[in-house]
Protein backbone atom coordinates (compact mmCIF):
# COMPACT_ATOMS: atom_id res chain seq x y z
CA UNK A 1 0.00 0.00 0.00
CA UNK A 2 1.33 3.47 -1.08
CA UNK A 3 1.78 6.33 1.86
CA UNK A 4 -1.23 8.35 0.74
CA UNK A 5 -3.46 5.06 1.24
CA UNK A 6 -1.95 4.85 4.82
CA UNK A 7 -2.53 8.20 6.04
CA UNK A 8 -6.12 8.06 4.71
CA UNK A 9 -6.94 4.45 6.53
CA UNK A 10 -5.23 6.06 9.47
CA UNK A 11 -7.13 8.84 9.25
CA UNK A 12 -10.22 6.95 9.38
CA UNK A 13 -9.43 5.32 12.34
CA UNK A 14 -8.80 8.01 14.37
CA UNK A 15 -12.59 9.30 13.02
CA UNK A 16 -13.48 5.75 14.19
CA UNK A 17 -12.02 6.63 17.09
CA UNK A 18 -13.59 9.89 17.38
CA UNK A 19 -17.05 8.57 17.30
CA UNK A 20 -16.92 5.05 19.68
CA UNK A 21 -19.52 4.85 21.88
CA UNK A 22 -17.66 2.78 24.30
CA UNK A 23 -14.43 1.59 25.39
CA UNK A 24 -11.99 3.11 23.03
CA UNK A 25 -9.24 1.27 24.01
CA UNK A 26 -10.12 -1.22 20.92
CA UNK A 27 -9.83 2.05 18.10
CA UNK A 28 -6.99 3.44 19.87
CA UNK A 29 -4.97 0.08 19.54
CA UNK A 30 -6.20 0.50 15.58
CA UNK A 31 -4.56 3.71 15.65
CA UNK A 32 -1.19 2.56 16.66
CA UNK A 33 -1.37 -0.34 14.08
CA UNK A 34 -1.73 2.22 11.64
CA UNK A 35 0.90 4.36 13.23
CA UNK A 36 3.51 1.80 13.52
CA UNK A 37 2.68 0.81 9.59
CA UNK A 38 2.72 4.36 8.31
CA UNK A 39 5.93 5.49 10.07
CA UNK A 40 8.15 2.10 10.08
CA UNK A 41 8.18 2.70 13.38
CA UNK A 42 9.07 -0.92 15.57
CA UNK A 43 6.57 0.29 18.58
CA UNK A 44 3.71 2.56 19.74
CA UNK A 45 3.01 3.07 22.98
CA UNK A 46 0.24 5.43 24.59
CA UNK A 47 0.89 7.03 28.14
CA UNK A 48 -1.54 9.29 30.10
CA UNK A 49 -0.21 10.66 33.81
CA UNK A 50 -1.60 11.64 36.82
CA UNK A 51 0.26 14.91 36.98
CA UNK A 52 3.05 17.19 35.46
CA UNK A 53 5.91 15.08 36.12
CA UNK A 54 5.13 11.94 34.48
CA UNK A 55 6.29 9.95 37.47
CA UNK A 56 2.47 8.53 37.89
CA UNK A 57 0.75 6.66 34.82
CA UNK A 58 -2.38 6.69 34.91
CA UNK A 59 -3.40 4.55 32.16
CA UNK A 60 -1.40 3.21 29.09
CA UNK A 61 -1.62 1.24 25.80
CA UNK A 62 0.41 0.05 23.28
CA UNK A 63 1.30 -1.96 19.73
CA UNK A 64 4.61 -3.95 18.98
CA UNK A 65 5.31 -4.17 22.68
CA UNK A 66 5.70 -7.39 24.42
CA UNK A 67 5.23 -6.72 28.09
CA UNK A 68 9.11 -6.37 28.60
CA UNK A 69 9.54 -3.51 26.22
CA UNK A 70 6.56 -1.66 27.41
CA UNK A 71 8.19 -2.02 31.03
CA UNK A 72 11.53 -0.84 29.19
CA UNK A 73 9.93 2.12 27.67
CA UNK A 74 8.03 3.11 30.83
CA UNK A 75 11.80 3.17 32.46
CA UNK A 76 12.38 5.72 29.91
CA UNK A 77 8.83 7.67 30.15
CA UNK A 78 9.46 8.25 33.57
CA UNK A 79 13.13 9.55 33.29
CA UNK A 80 14.08 11.44 30.42
CA UNK A 81 11.84 12.12 26.92
CA UNK A 82 8.41 12.31 27.61
CA UNK A 83 8.88 14.47 30.87
CA UNK A 84 11.29 16.74 28.67
CA UNK A 85 7.89 16.27 26.10
CA UNK A 86 5.32 16.89 28.58
CA UNK A 87 7.10 19.89 30.52
CA UNK A 88 7.66 21.74 27.13
CA UNK A 89 4.99 21.16 25.26
CA UNK A 90 7.21 20.55 22.11
CA UNK A 91 7.72 17.37 20.10
CA UNK A 92 10.82 15.64 21.11
CA UNK A 93 12.29 13.88 17.99
CA UNK A 94 15.49 12.11 18.19
CA UNK A 95 17.33 9.96 15.25
CA UNK A 96 19.92 8.63 17.53
CA UNK A 97 18.88 9.01 21.55
CA UNK A 98 21.89 6.54 22.24
CA UNK A 99 24.06 9.65 20.69
CA UNK A 100 21.69 12.45 21.35
CA UNK A 101 23.83 14.96 24.50
CA UNK A 102 19.87 15.44 25.55
CA UNK A 103 19.08 11.94 26.89
CA UNK A 104 22.64 9.77 26.46
CA UNK A 105 23.39 10.00 29.99
CA UNK A 106 20.49 8.38 30.54
CA UNK A 107 20.72 4.66 32.34
CA UNK A 108 17.50 3.56 30.76
CA UNK A 109 18.26 4.90 27.33
CA UNK A 110 22.23 3.49 27.67
CA UNK A 111 20.58 -0.13 28.83
CA UNK A 112 18.49 -0.08 25.77
CA UNK A 113 20.51 0.85 23.08
CA UNK A 114 17.78 3.88 22.03
CA UNK A 115 17.91 5.01 18.71
CA UNK A 116 15.16 6.89 17.09
CA UNK A 117 12.53 7.98 18.97
CA UNK A 118 9.74 10.34 18.63
CA UNK A 119 7.30 11.52 21.13
CA UNK A 120 4.71 14.17 20.73
CA UNK A 121 3.26 15.60 24.01
CA UNK A 122 -1.26 14.80 23.61
CA UNK A 123 -3.62 17.99 23.49
CA UNK A 124 -6.47 17.48 25.98
CA UNK A 125 -6.82 17.91 30.13
CA UNK A 126 -4.53 15.34 31.44
CA UNK A 127 -0.96 15.14 30.43
CA UNK A 128 0.30 12.56 28.01
CA UNK A 129 2.29 11.53 25.47
CA UNK A 130 2.23 9.44 21.76
CA UNK A 131 5.25 7.53 21.78
CA UNK A 132 7.08 5.68 18.96
CA UNK A 133 10.34 4.13 18.82
CA UNK A 134 12.95 2.36 16.70
CA UNK A 135 12.62 2.46 12.61
CA UNK A 136 12.45 -0.76 10.48
CA UNK A 137 13.36 1.28 7.49
CA UNK A 138 16.83 3.35 9.91
CA UNK A 139 17.38 6.60 9.76
CA UNK A 140 15.55 9.54 11.77
CA UNK A 141 11.57 9.89 11.47
CA UNK A 142 10.71 11.84 8.04
CA UNK A 143 9.79 15.07 8.30
CA UNK A 144 6.06 14.65 6.60
CA UNK A 145 5.58 11.46 9.00
CA UNK A 146 6.50 13.62 11.69
CA UNK A 147 3.43 16.22 11.17
CA UNK A 148 0.93 13.32 10.59
CA UNK A 149 2.03 11.87 13.91
CA UNK A 150 1.29 15.27 15.12
CA UNK A 151 -1.76 15.36 13.82
CA UNK A 152 -3.37 12.35 15.50
CA UNK A 153 -1.84 13.46 19.00
CA UNK A 154 -3.75 16.79 18.79
CA UNK A 155 -6.89 14.59 18.11
CA UNK A 156 -6.45 11.53 20.25
CA UNK A 157 -5.71 13.25 23.51
CA UNK A 158 -9.20 13.46 24.69
CA UNK A 159 -10.35 10.07 23.66
CA UNK A 160 -7.39 8.45 25.37
CA UNK A 161 -8.58 10.65 28.56
CA UNK A 162 -12.31 9.00 28.00
CA UNK A 163 -10.52 5.26 27.95
CA UNK A 164 -9.03 6.26 31.75
CA UNK A 165 -12.64 7.44 32.41
CA UNK A 166 -14.56 4.36 30.80
CA UNK A 167 -11.84 1.66 32.96
CA UNK A 168 -12.56 3.05 36.32
CA UNK A 169 -16.42 3.62 35.67
CA UNK A 170 -16.37 0.01 34.33
CA UNK A 171 -14.47 -1.45 37.46
CA UNK A 172 -16.90 1.18 40.60
CA UNK A 173 -14.83 1.62 43.84
CA UNK A 174 -17.04 -0.15 46.60
CA UNK A 175 -14.69 1.33 49.28
CA UNK A 176 -15.15 4.75 48.02
CA UNK A 177 -18.37 6.09 49.82
CA UNK A 178 -16.85 5.12 52.75
CA UNK A 179 -12.96 6.84 51.94
CA UNK A 180 -14.84 10.17 51.28
CA UNK A 181 -16.70 10.00 54.99
CA UNK A 182 -13.79 8.57 56.87
CA UNK A 183 -9.98 8.57 57.90
CA UNK A 184 -8.96 5.39 56.55
CA UNK A 185 -5.45 6.30 56.06
CA UNK A 186 -3.21 3.49 54.65
CA UNK A 187 -5.32 0.80 54.07
CA UNK A 188 -5.17 -0.34 50.70
CA UNK A 189 -8.01 -1.92 48.65
CA UNK A 190 -11.14 -1.73 46.96
CA UNK A 191 -13.12 -4.76 47.30
CA UNK A 192 -16.31 -5.77 48.33
CA UNK A 193 -14.80 -7.84 51.26
CA UNK A 194 -12.91 -4.48 52.24
CA UNK A 195 -16.09 -2.17 52.05
CA UNK A 196 -18.06 -4.32 54.04
CA UNK A 197 -15.71 -4.03 56.95
CA UNK A 198 -15.41 -0.11 56.37
CA UNK A 199 -19.27 -0.32 56.73
CA UNK A 200 -18.65 -1.71 59.99
CA UNK A 201 -16.42 0.64 60.57
CA UNK A 202 -18.71 3.66 60.18
CA UNK A 203 -21.35 1.65 62.12
CA UNK A 204 -19.53 1.09 65.24
CA UNK A 205 -16.88 4.69 65.07
CA UNK A 206 -19.54 6.89 66.40
CA UNK A 207 -20.87 4.78 69.06
CA UNK A 208 -19.00 3.97 72.29
CA UNK A 209 -19.51 0.47 72.04
CA UNK A 210 -16.86 -2.58 72.40
CA UNK A 211 -15.58 -3.62 69.17
CA UNK A 212 -14.58 -7.27 69.08
CA UNK A 213 -12.17 -7.74 65.66
CA UNK A 214 -11.51 -10.96 64.48
CA UNK A 215 -10.19 -12.51 61.32
CA UNK A 216 -6.93 -14.48 60.41
CA UNK A 217 -3.68 -13.00 61.93
CA UNK A 218 -1.83 -10.57 59.56
CA UNK A 219 -4.96 -9.45 58.01
CA UNK A 220 -4.98 -5.88 59.56
CA UNK A 221 -7.02 -6.19 62.79
CA UNK A 222 -4.68 -3.62 64.23
CA UNK A 223 -5.20 -0.97 61.54
CA UNK A 224 -9.05 -1.51 61.74
CA UNK A 225 -8.89 -0.86 65.58
CA UNK A 226 -6.76 2.69 64.73
CA UNK A 227 -9.39 3.67 62.11
CA UNK A 228 -12.46 3.17 64.50
CA UNK A 229 -10.04 5.38 67.08
CA UNK A 230 -9.57 8.12 64.11
CA UNK A 231 -12.98 8.12 63.35
CA UNK A 232 -14.82 8.15 67.10
CA UNK A 233 -15.17 11.01 69.57
CA UNK A 234 -12.30 9.92 70.92
CA UNK A 235 -9.84 10.79 67.90
CA UNK A 236 -7.97 13.59 70.30
CA UNK A 237 -7.09 11.04 72.71
CA UNK A 238 -4.51 8.01 73.16
CA UNK A 239 -5.04 5.09 71.26
CA UNK A 240 -3.18 2.67 73.30
CA UNK A 241 -1.56 -0.95 72.34
CA UNK A 242 -1.27 -4.04 74.69
CA UNK A 243 -0.80 -7.23 73.36
CA UNK A 244 -1.55 -9.98 75.83
CA UNK A 245 0.52 -12.43 73.93
CA UNK A 246 3.59 -10.62 74.30
CA UNK A 247 3.41 -10.02 78.55
CA UNK A 248 4.25 -13.01 80.58
CA UNK A 249 1.18 -13.88 82.22
CA UNK A 250 2.42 -12.89 86.02
CA UNK A 251 2.61 -9.12 84.65
CA UNK A 252 -0.55 -9.08 82.74
CA UNK A 253 -2.43 -6.75 85.53
CA UNK A 254 -0.04 -5.14 86.34
CA UNK A 255 0.72 -3.89 82.87
CA UNK A 256 -3.06 -3.60 82.47
CA UNK A 257 -4.22 -1.79 85.74
CA UNK A 258 -0.95 -0.50 86.89
CA UNK A 259 0.74 -1.36 90.35
CA UNK A 260 1.23 0.57 93.99
CA UNK A 261 4.73 0.22 95.28
CA UNK A 262 4.04 -3.58 98.12
CA UNK A 263 2.05 -5.00 95.12
CA UNK A 264 4.87 -7.67 94.75
CA UNK A 265 8.56 -7.26 95.71
CA UNK A 266 10.23 -4.56 94.34
CA UNK A 267 6.65 -2.41 92.85
CA UNK A 268 6.73 1.21 92.62
CA UNK A 269 3.85 2.92 91.61
CA UNK A 270 3.39 2.43 87.90
CA UNK A 271 1.16 3.64 85.44
CA UNK A 272 -1.25 1.17 83.95
CA UNK A 273 -2.33 0.69 79.83
CA UNK A 274 -5.68 1.60 80.91
CA UNK A 275 -4.86 4.99 82.58
CA UNK A 276 -2.75 5.82 79.90
CA UNK A 277 -5.64 5.33 77.73
CA UNK A 278 -7.77 7.79 79.64
CA UNK A 279 -10.18 9.77 77.15
CA UNK A 280 -8.96 7.69 74.47
CA UNK A 281 -9.45 3.78 73.16
CA UNK A 282 -7.65 0.95 74.73
CA UNK A 283 -6.71 -1.83 71.76
CA UNK A 284 -6.15 -5.51 73.63
CA UNK A 285 -4.73 -8.16 71.21
CA UNK A 286 -4.23 -11.47 71.04
CA UNK A 287 -7.19 -11.52 73.37
CA UNK A 288 -7.72 -14.80 73.54
CA UNK A 289 -4.12 -14.91 75.83
CA UNK A 290 -5.38 -12.83 78.60
CA UNK A 291 -5.01 -15.23 81.49
CA UNK A 292 -8.28 -16.14 83.50
CA UNK A 293 -7.29 -14.08 86.62
CA UNK A 294 -7.06 -10.96 84.51
CA UNK A 295 -10.35 -11.91 82.84
CA UNK A 296 -12.68 -10.97 85.77
CA UNK A 297 -10.54 -7.78 86.47
CA UNK A 298 -11.09 -6.38 82.68
CA UNK A 299 -14.89 -8.12 82.75
CA UNK A 300 -15.20 -5.64 85.85
CA UNK A 301 -13.65 -2.85 83.94
CA UNK A 302 -16.35 -3.02 80.97
CA UNK A 303 -18.86 -3.37 83.24
CA UNK A 304 -18.77 -0.89 85.64
CA UNK A 305 -15.71 1.47 84.14
CA UNK A 306 -13.94 1.27 87.25
CA UNK A 307 -11.13 -1.04 88.55
CA UNK A 308 -7.95 -1.73 91.22
CA UNK A 309 -4.72 -0.97 90.34
CA UNK A 310 -2.77 -3.96 91.97
CA UNK A 311 -2.29 -3.43 95.57
CA UNK A 312 -4.75 -0.02 95.49
CA UNK A 313 -6.99 0.10 98.55
CA UNK A 314 -8.77 2.48 95.99
CA UNK A 315 -10.99 1.90 92.96
CA UNK A 316 -9.92 4.34 90.21
CA UNK A 317 -12.64 5.31 87.72
CA UNK A 318 -11.72 4.71 83.84
CA UNK A 319 -13.04 6.50 80.79
CA UNK A 320 -11.70 4.12 78.15
CA UNK A 321 -13.28 2.61 74.98
CA UNK A 322 -12.21 -0.64 74.59
CA UNK A 323 -11.60 -2.64 71.22
CA UNK A 324 -10.36 -6.30 71.64
CA UNK A 325 -8.64 -8.64 68.78
CA UNK A 326 -8.49 -11.98 68.47
CA UNK A 327 -7.63 -14.95 66.11
CA UNK A 328 -8.92 -17.27 67.79
CA UNK A 329 -11.83 -18.90 67.99
CA UNK A 330 -13.23 -17.61 71.48
CA UNK A 331 -16.54 -19.76 71.59
CA UNK A 332 -14.46 -22.71 71.32
CA UNK A 333 -11.84 -21.56 74.31
CA UNK A 334 -15.13 -20.61 76.17
CA UNK A 335 -16.50 -24.17 75.40
CA UNK A 336 -13.53 -25.34 76.50
CA UNK A 337 -13.62 -22.99 79.83
CA UNK A 338 -10.49 -21.15 78.80
CA UNK A 339 -12.22 -17.96 78.19
CA UNK A 340 -14.82 -16.61 80.41
CA UNK A 341 -18.50 -16.86 78.65
CA UNK A 342 -19.53 -13.40 80.70
CA UNK A 343 -16.44 -11.64 79.30
CA UNK A 344 -17.37 -12.85 75.72
CA UNK A 345 -20.44 -11.64 75.84
CA UNK A 346 -18.95 -8.56 76.87
CA UNK A 347 -16.44 -8.06 74.21
CA UNK A 348 -18.76 -9.41 71.57
CA UNK A 349 -21.26 -6.44 71.34
CA UNK A 350 -20.42 -5.39 67.89
CA UNK A 351 -18.00 -8.10 66.13
CA UNK A 352 -15.70 -7.27 62.46
CA UNK A 353 -14.23 -9.93 60.77
CA UNK A 354 -11.15 -9.20 58.65
CA UNK A 355 -11.67 -10.97 55.78
CA UNK A 356 -8.44 -13.07 54.85
CA UNK A 357 -6.30 -12.24 51.96
CA UNK A 358 -7.79 -15.09 50.00
CA UNK A 359 -11.11 -13.84 50.19
CA UNK A 360 -10.14 -10.18 48.45
CA UNK A 361 -7.32 -11.14 45.93
CA UNK A 362 -8.70 -8.17 44.39
CA UNK A 363 -6.82 -6.18 46.51
CA UNK A 364 -3.06 -7.34 45.95
CA UNK A 365 -2.58 -4.70 43.29
CA UNK A 366 -3.24 -2.07 45.58
CA UNK A 367 -1.69 -3.78 48.59
CA UNK A 368 1.44 -4.27 46.86
CA UNK A 369 1.53 -0.32 45.65
CA UNK A 370 0.41 0.75 48.60
CA UNK A 371 2.83 -1.20 50.81
CA UNK A 372 5.66 -0.49 49.00
CA UNK A 373 5.24 3.25 48.95
CA UNK A 374 5.40 3.20 52.55
CA UNK A 375 8.36 0.60 52.62
CA UNK A 376 10.34 3.00 50.61
CA UNK A 377 9.49 5.52 52.92
CA UNK A 378 10.29 3.73 55.89
CA UNK A 379 13.64 2.93 55.08
CA UNK A 380 14.68 5.49 52.39
CA UNK A 381 14.92 3.93 49.25
CA UNK A 382 13.64 4.83 45.91
CA UNK A 383 10.01 4.50 45.19
CA UNK A 384 11.03 1.52 42.39
CA UNK A 385 8.03 0.29 40.27
CA UNK A 386 6.79 -3.53 40.07
CA UNK A 387 7.19 -4.56 36.47
CA UNK A 388 3.55 -5.10 35.26
CA UNK A 389 4.68 -9.43 35.70
CA UNK A 390 5.00 -8.86 39.03
CA UNK A 391 1.33 -8.01 39.84
CA UNK A 392 0.75 -11.11 38.01
CA UNK A 393 3.12 -13.40 40.30
CA UNK A 394 1.31 -11.94 43.26
CA UNK A 395 -1.71 -12.57 42.51
CA UNK A 396 -0.58 -16.32 41.25
CA UNK A 397 0.82 -17.24 45.11
CA UNK A 398 -0.61 -18.22 48.09
CA UNK A 399 -0.35 -15.59 51.12
CA UNK A 400 -1.01 -18.08 54.24
CA UNK A 401 0.33 -15.49 56.08
CA UNK A 402 -2.04 -12.48 54.65
CA UNK A 403 -1.33 -8.86 54.54
CA UNK A 404 1.72 -9.22 56.57
CA UNK A 405 3.32 -11.65 54.73
CA UNK A 406 2.92 -9.79 51.63
CA UNK A 407 4.48 -7.00 53.25
CA UNK A 408 7.44 -9.06 54.78
CA UNK A 409 8.07 -10.65 51.24
CA UNK A 410 7.40 -6.94 49.55
CA UNK A 411 10.37 -5.67 52.08
CA UNK A 412 13.31 -8.02 50.91
CA UNK A 413 12.31 -7.40 47.25
CA UNK A 414 12.02 -4.02 47.70
CA UNK A 415 15.91 -3.92 49.77
CA UNK A 416 17.24 -6.67 47.02
CA UNK A 417 15.94 -4.58 44.08
CA UNK A 418 17.49 -0.98 44.90
CA UNK A 419 20.53 -2.89 46.38
CA UNK A 420 20.62 -4.02 42.47
CA UNK A 421 19.60 -0.34 41.53
CA UNK A 422 17.11 -2.23 38.88
CA UNK A 423 14.65 -0.41 37.37
CA UNK A 424 11.82 -2.04 38.48
CA UNK A 425 10.82 -4.90 41.10
CA UNK A 426 10.59 -7.87 39.15
CA UNK A 427 9.14 -12.04 40.73
CA UNK A 428 12.75 -12.60 40.87
CA UNK A 429 13.29 -10.62 43.48
CA UNK A 430 10.35 -11.91 45.34
CA UNK A 431 10.98 -15.24 44.29
CA UNK A 432 14.53 -15.25 46.28
CA UNK A 433 12.50 -15.00 49.53
CA UNK A 434 11.05 -18.46 49.14
CA UNK A 435 14.47 -19.19 50.19
CA UNK A 436 13.62 -18.41 53.84
CA UNK A 437 11.69 -20.49 56.15
CA UNK A 438 7.43 -21.47 56.12
CA UNK A 439 6.29 -18.17 58.17
CA UNK A 440 7.99 -15.74 54.99
CA UNK A 441 10.30 -14.53 56.80
CA UNK A 442 14.31 -14.72 55.92
CA UNK A 443 16.36 -16.19 58.34
CA UNK A 444 19.71 -14.12 59.50
CA UNK A 445 22.31 -16.35 57.52
CA UNK A 446 19.77 -16.42 54.19
CA UNK A 447 19.74 -12.49 54.71
CA UNK A 448 23.33 -12.47 54.43
CA UNK A 449 23.48 -14.85 51.90
CA UNK A 450 21.46 -12.52 49.87
CA UNK A 451 23.07 -9.44 50.86
CA UNK A 452 26.30 -11.11 49.83
CA UNK A 453 24.93 -11.92 46.53
CA UNK A 454 23.78 -8.71 45.82
CA UNK A 455 27.30 -7.27 46.94
CA UNK A 456 29.41 -9.46 44.60
CA UNK A 457 27.07 -8.84 41.50
CA UNK A 458 27.13 -5.28 42.01
CA UNK A 459 30.91 -4.87 42.18
CA UNK A 460 31.43 -7.02 39.29
CA UNK A 461 29.17 -5.25 37.04
CA UNK A 462 31.34 -1.96 38.21
CA UNK A 463 34.07 -3.72 37.74
CA UNK A 464 33.40 -4.18 33.99
CA UNK A 465 33.29 -8.50 34.72
CA UNK A 466 36.97 -8.39 36.06
CA UNK A 467 37.25 -10.48 39.04
CA UNK A 468 40.72 -9.18 40.07
CA UNK A 469 39.68 -5.45 40.09
CA UNK A 470 36.34 -6.34 42.17
CA UNK A 471 38.53 -8.29 44.59
CA UNK A 472 40.98 -4.61 44.82
CA UNK A 473 37.76 -3.01 45.32
CA UNK A 474 36.32 -5.30 48.19
CA UNK A 475 39.75 -5.96 49.59
CA UNK A 476 39.39 -9.53 49.50
CA UNK A 477 41.96 -12.21 47.75
CA UNK A 478 41.27 -13.22 44.33
CA UNK A 479 40.78 -16.56 44.84
CA UNK A 480 37.88 -15.51 47.57
CA UNK A 481 36.67 -13.45 45.18
CA UNK A 482 36.43 -16.13 42.48
CA UNK A 483 34.97 -18.52 45.19
CA UNK A 484 32.08 -16.30 45.82
CA UNK A 485 31.75 -15.44 42.22
CA UNK A 486 31.07 -19.50 41.35
CA UNK A 487 29.35 -20.24 45.08
CA UNK A 488 26.68 -17.71 44.18
CA UNK A 489 26.29 -18.76 40.28
CA UNK A 490 27.18 -15.65 39.19
CA UNK A 491 27.91 -15.74 35.27
CA UNK A 492 30.19 -13.26 33.79
CA UNK A 493 28.03 -13.53 30.68
CA UNK A 494 24.96 -12.20 32.62
CA UNK A 495 27.24 -8.98 33.64
CA UNK A 496 27.05 -5.74 31.65
N1 LIG B 1 -5.35 -3.09 54.02
C1 LIG B 1 -4.08 -2.89 54.36
N2 LIG B 1 -3.39 -1.92 53.72
C2 LIG B 1 -2.07 -1.72 54.02
N3 LIG B 1 -1.40 -2.42 54.95
C3 LIG B 1 -2.04 -3.37 55.62
C4 LIG B 1 -3.42 -3.67 55.37
N4 LIG B 1 -3.79 -4.66 56.20
C5 LIG B 1 -2.70 -5.00 56.92
N5 LIG B 1 -1.65 -4.23 56.59
C6 LIG B 1 -0.29 -4.33 57.15
O1 LIG B 1 -0.05 -5.72 57.42
C7 LIG B 1 0.64 -5.89 58.66
C8 LIG B 1 -0.20 -6.76 59.58
O2 LIG B 1 -1.37 -6.04 59.96
P1 LIG B 1 -1.94 -6.08 61.46
O3 LIG B 1 -0.83 -6.11 62.48
O4 LIG B 1 -2.95 -5.00 61.57
O5 LIG B 1 -2.61 -7.52 61.41
P2 LIG B 1 -3.38 -8.28 62.55
O6 LIG B 1 -4.56 -8.87 61.90
O7 LIG B 1 -3.60 -7.34 63.70
O8 LIG B 1 -2.35 -9.41 62.94
P3 LIG B 1 -2.31 -10.32 64.30
O9 LIG B 1 -3.58 -11.13 64.35
O10 LIG B 1 -1.12 -11.19 64.08
O11 LIG B 1 -2.17 -9.34 65.44
C9 LIG B 1 0.87 -4.50 59.21
O12 LIG B 1 2.18 -4.10 58.84
C10 LIG B 1 -0.17 -3.63 58.50
O13 LIG B 1 0.28 -2.31 58.38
Amino acid sequence: MDRTALERDLYLNVLRLLEAHDSPTGPLTEVLVGLVTLTEAERAYIELYQDETAGERRWSTSCGCTTSEEEQIRAVTSRGIVAAAIVSGQTVHTPFALLDPRFSASNSVKQQRLEAVLCVPLQGASPGVLYLEGRRGAGPFAPEVVQVVENVARFIGTTAQRATAWNRSAAPDPTRPFRERLRLDGIAGHSRALASVFEQVSLSCPLDVTVLVTGPSGTGKTQIAQAIHDNSKRRAGPFVELNCAAIPEGLIESELFGAMPGAFPGARRTTGKVEAAEGGTLFLDEIAEIPLAAQGKLLQLLQSKQYYALASPRLAKANVRVIAATNADLEQLVAEKRFREDLFYRLNVFTIRMPSLAERREDLGDLVDGLLDRLAEEHGLPRLRPSPGFYVYCEATEWPGNVRQLRHRLEAALIRAAAEVAAYIEPRHLMEARQGNESGCVSFHEATRIFQSNLIRRELAKAGGNISEMARCLDIARSHAYNLTKCFKIKLSEID
